[in-house]
Parts: C-alpha cells; sequence; structure tokens
C-alpha cells in the first residue's frame, strides 16, 4: 500500500500519517463523496485466511458503527484489499495527546479536567454500545483544532488480531497502556479500558511516562502486574488539578479492576463541575503559536506556474518528515506524526490564522498546493493573504507568497484572467524577475527542499 495508490477505487490515499502496531493511517481523499478522510490499512494477519479476516471485520464493524458520539471517531466504511482489512474514519485534524504532551509539557496539566470530561463520555458511549476499545493510548487521542476530544482505534486491536501477551508485545511495540489482567490473558473489560485512559491522563498530570522506557518491555510489564502504578500525590498537585480529578485518575491506574471506577453520572457531574469551561479550542493555537517563525522568500520567476493548464510539472510534496520539521520547530520531538492543518474549510480554523501562525499556515498551504488540493488550499492561501495584508501589511513576505499560491491555485482551478491580476498585485510589491534559462518554473523554497528531499527517495 503506497501513498498515491487509489484504495477501493475511491480513497486516493495522500499521505502516510502513522504506523503502527496495527497498522499504517494514512490521510486520504474519499473520490466518491469529495471529502478528506483517514483510512487505516492494518497489517496482513498472519495465519488468518481471506474468509477469517474479512468476518472478523464484518463483526467488529458492525460493532464500531453503532457508536455514534462526538468524542469517538466516526467509521464510514471498511473493507479488505490485498487480503488486508482497512477501515475509513472521520479526518481528525490537530494533534494526538502523545503529540501534545511533547510540545505543551506540564502546560497541559492546566486542561486535564477539560481533556478527561469528553473522554469518560466517549469512553461510556463505546461501553454502552457494547464495544470495547481495547488499546487507549495517547496516540489515539485526538484534539482537533476545534477543541474536539477525540478516541481513535477503537477495537482495532480485536480486528487485526487478538490480544494476547506476545502479539501485544511484537507487535504494539509497547504494552505500557496495558492493563495488567490483559497481560496476564485475562479477557479485558470496560474497567481494562479505564485503566488505559488513567494511565494516558496520568501522564498528562505528572508530564511523565509511568514505567522508564530503557527498563524493557518485560520489566516494565512485571511492574504493571506486580507492583501497580504508583499513586500520584494529590497535594503536590494542589491548587493546579482538582483534587477528586488525581483520586479519580489514581482510581483508573489501579491494578484490580474492580477498584477502577466506572464512570457513572455523578462522576461526570463532579467532572462538568470541575471543567466548566470545556473549550480547548485555543490549545491547538497554543501549540502553533510556539513553533519558531521561519521566514519566506517570494519564488524568483512568478510567471511560468500560473499558466492555466500549463506544462510545468506538478511539484513533489516534501516527505512527511521534512514538513513537519519545518512547520514546527524546536518544541516537537523527532519522532512525532505529521501535524496537519486539517481541515480548511472550517471557518473556525481559517479565522485562527494570526499573524504569528500564518508562516506555519503558509507552509501547510503549500504542501497542499503541491499535494495538488488547489482548492482547498485556495480558502487557506486567501485567508492568510487576507490576514496577512491587513496585520502584516500588503508588501510583507508573508503576505505576498500567499498571494503568489494563491495565483498559483486559481490558475491551475482555470481562473487564469484572476490569477495575473493577483499576480499583478504581487508583482507590484517586488522586483522584476528574470526567467531562468531553461524556461522551467523557479520553484519556491519549499519546492526546492522538498524537489531534494524525493530524491533521497523517501515515502510521502
Ligand atoms: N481518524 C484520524 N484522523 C487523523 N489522524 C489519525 C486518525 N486516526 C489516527 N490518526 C493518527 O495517526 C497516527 C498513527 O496512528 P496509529 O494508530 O497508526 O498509531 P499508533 O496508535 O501509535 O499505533 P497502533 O495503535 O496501530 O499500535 C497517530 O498520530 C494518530 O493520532
Amino acid at each position: 500500500m503506497v501513498r498515491g495508490e487509489v484504495l477501493a477505487d475511491r480513497y486516493h490515499l495522500r499521505r502516510a500519517v502513522g504506523q503502527g502496531g496495527t497498522g499504517v493511517v494514512y490521510e486520504a481523499w474519499d473520490r466518491a463523496l469529495e471529502r478528506r478522510v483517514a483510512v487505516k490499512v492494518l497489517h496482513e494477519r498472519v495465519g488468518m485466511s481471506a474468509a477469517e479476516a474479512a468476518g472478523r471485520l464484518l463483526r467488529e464493524v458492525r460493532a464500531l458503527g453503532r457508536v455514534n458520539h462526538p468524542a469517538v471517531v466516526s467509521l464510514y466504511d471498511a473493507g479488505i484489499t490485498d487480503e488486508r482489512p482497512y477501515l475509513v474514519m472521520e479526518w481528525l485534524d490537530g494533534f494526538d495527546l502523545a503529540q501534545l504532551r511533547a510540545a505543551l509539557g506540564g502546560r497541559l496539566r492546566d486542561l486535564a479536567a477539560a481533556l478527561t470530561l469528553p473522554l469518560v463520555e466517549g469512553l461510556r458511549a463505546i461501553h454502552q454500545a457494547g464495544v470495547l476499545h481495547r488499546d487507549i493510548k495517547p496516540s489515539n487521542i485526538r484534539v482537533t483544532h476545534a477543541g474536539r476530544v477525540v478516541l481513535c482505534d477503537l477495537g482495532l486491536a480485536r480486528i487485526s488480531g487478538d490480544t494476547s501477551l506476545t502479539r501485544t508485545g511484537q507487535l504494539t511495540g509497547t504494552p505500557r497502556y496495558l492493563a495488567p489482567e490483559m497481560i496476564r490473558g485475562e479477557p479485558p473489560t470496560p474497567a481494562s479500558d479505564y485503566y488505559g485512559l488513567g494511565l494516558c491522563l496520568r501522564e498528562v498530570l505528572t508530564d511523565r511516562q509511568v514505567f522508564a522506557e530503557h527498563e524493557g518491555v518485560a520489566v516494565m510489564m512485571w511492574k504493571a502486574v506486580n507492583e501497580g502504578v504508583e499513586p500520584i500525590d494529590a497535594a503536590s498537585l494542589a491548587g493546579i488539578v482538582p483534587g477528586k480529578l488525581v483520586d479519580l485518575v489514581n482510581g483508573w491506574c489501579a491494578r484490580d479492576p474492580a477498584q477502577r471506577p466506572i464512570a457513572t453520572d455523578a462522576i461526570l457531574e463532579g467532572l462538568t463541575a470541575e471543567a466548566p469551561d470545556r473549550s480547548l479550542g485555543g490549545l491547538i493555537a497554543m501549540v502553533e503559536d510556539d513553533a519558531e517563525p521561519l521566514a519566506l522568500e517570494i519564488p524568483g520567476n512568478l510567471d511560468d506556474p500560473l499558466v492555466p493548464g500549463g506544462s510545468s510539472p506538478d511539484p513533489q510534496p516534501a516527505p512527511p518528515d521534512a514538513r513537519r520539521d519545518r512547520t514546527l520547530t524546536g518544541s516537537f520531538p523527532a519522532s512525532s506524526s505529521m501535524l496537519s492543518l486539517g481541515d480548511v474549510t472550517q471557518a473556525l480554523v481559517l479565522h485562527r490564522i494570526t499573524p504569528r501562525n500564518a508562516v506555519s499556515r503558509l507552509r501547510e498551504a503549500v504542501g497542499m498546493v503541491q499535494r495538488g488540493e488547489h482548492r482547498e488550499a485556495l480558502d487557506l492561501l486567501a485567508t492568510i493573504g487576507t490576514v496577512g495584508a491587513e496585520r502584516l501589511g500588503p508588501g510583507d513576505p508573508t503576505t505576498l507568497t500567499a498571494r503568489f499560491w494563491q495565483a498559483v491555485c486559481l490558475a491551475r482551478l482555470g481562473s487564469g484572467e484572476e490569477a495575473l491580476a493577483l499576480l499583478a498585485t504581487v508583482n507590484a510589491h517586488t522586483e522584476p524577475a528574470t526567467p531562468p534559462d531553461d524556461g522551467e518554473p523557479t520553484p519556491a523554497p519549499e519546492s526546492a527542499s522538498a524537489s531534494e528531499e524525493n530524491e533521497k527517495g523517501e515515502p510521502v
């Protein structure tokens, strides 16, 4: 399964956003409904026939399809391709909890109550539908630009195979969030999901993982089963995190499943009282605003890429890692997944563009143009251009670069005249450019580095 492939004659796989123990997640374009989706192609199951895999998938997706809650990712479609099951889900922009913690560290603690409430509501909805999540961990919790907290990947552990110790140890890489009873080989229950949730929230509260990585998988598992997780001292967080929330998290981390509180109405009411303002909308902006702004330059030759239907070669997109590194600098770990602006058509996202984050948004938009997503990029570029003109000035490089790429999109979409008019306003602020000898368009700085990176043959 590779980027660029069209799955089931419908889902155009644009880029891999992450690879885990159960499969690879792609950002994809649903050609039938013309919308962005997430496609997870599960790893091949050794020792399982195609018929078995299909049967298992069907049984499970029926169950997953019953869950309908804003804090739970929506499943759109599922199937089997090349004997490998795949699931099509709603695309969730933003970041996963591991990325957020890596970027914000202890600052995430202030939002612990606001994060916990939707997660508990989502988990409750999953359990009420008769389903178990089975794999709650930070990379399976996403927070979108609009502040939606969403549980992903539910039930996948089951679809992709059993949840035995060996499989988990071998395939999911870390059993850190696996409940002790599951490690012992007992069947999971709702309490096992609360254990995973407890460990995720414990990380938010303490800003560290529960078992030291260097100790290795075997020691980690032994400790989970025999020693359990050390409770957080509520006094150490007094005045920062509500004591009741700390107690709840400690309870969920209990070794004995019977000790883990299953969410009741009373628990949810208590959490609601602790998080009266449930808005997490500013969270992603906080991460993005932390990124150092990067300088952008206007490409020297502004003409060739604007020829409608012209002969300029399609620029190559940069590999995810390279794009990520350029989007967020410094504060992000190399191991985290690709960042994405997400659904640019949402006004909420568009209007959150500030002069401070305009550059990183611009890089995202240029990435979209390079991937051929002209219509989506157009909205975003127009907004960046407007915000830039108003707040940074019409001659600011960010404003001009946004206008330039906006013109590229217009031209590619067939609005040549509009593109040329826009280009004229850009040219009014720049020196006349000398066309290169070979007549090839001079790539923007992003394109230049993208082609270099692609020459290395890295998958996008
Ligand atoms: N519906 C979605 N929309 C956008 N991104 C998603 C979606 N589902 C998962 N992701 C993201 O894709 C990345 C990879 O997810 P994946 O589930 O493959 O990794 P993982 O959880 O580490 O592995 P696994 O659960 O398979 O062991 C994560 O950052 C995850 O948050």
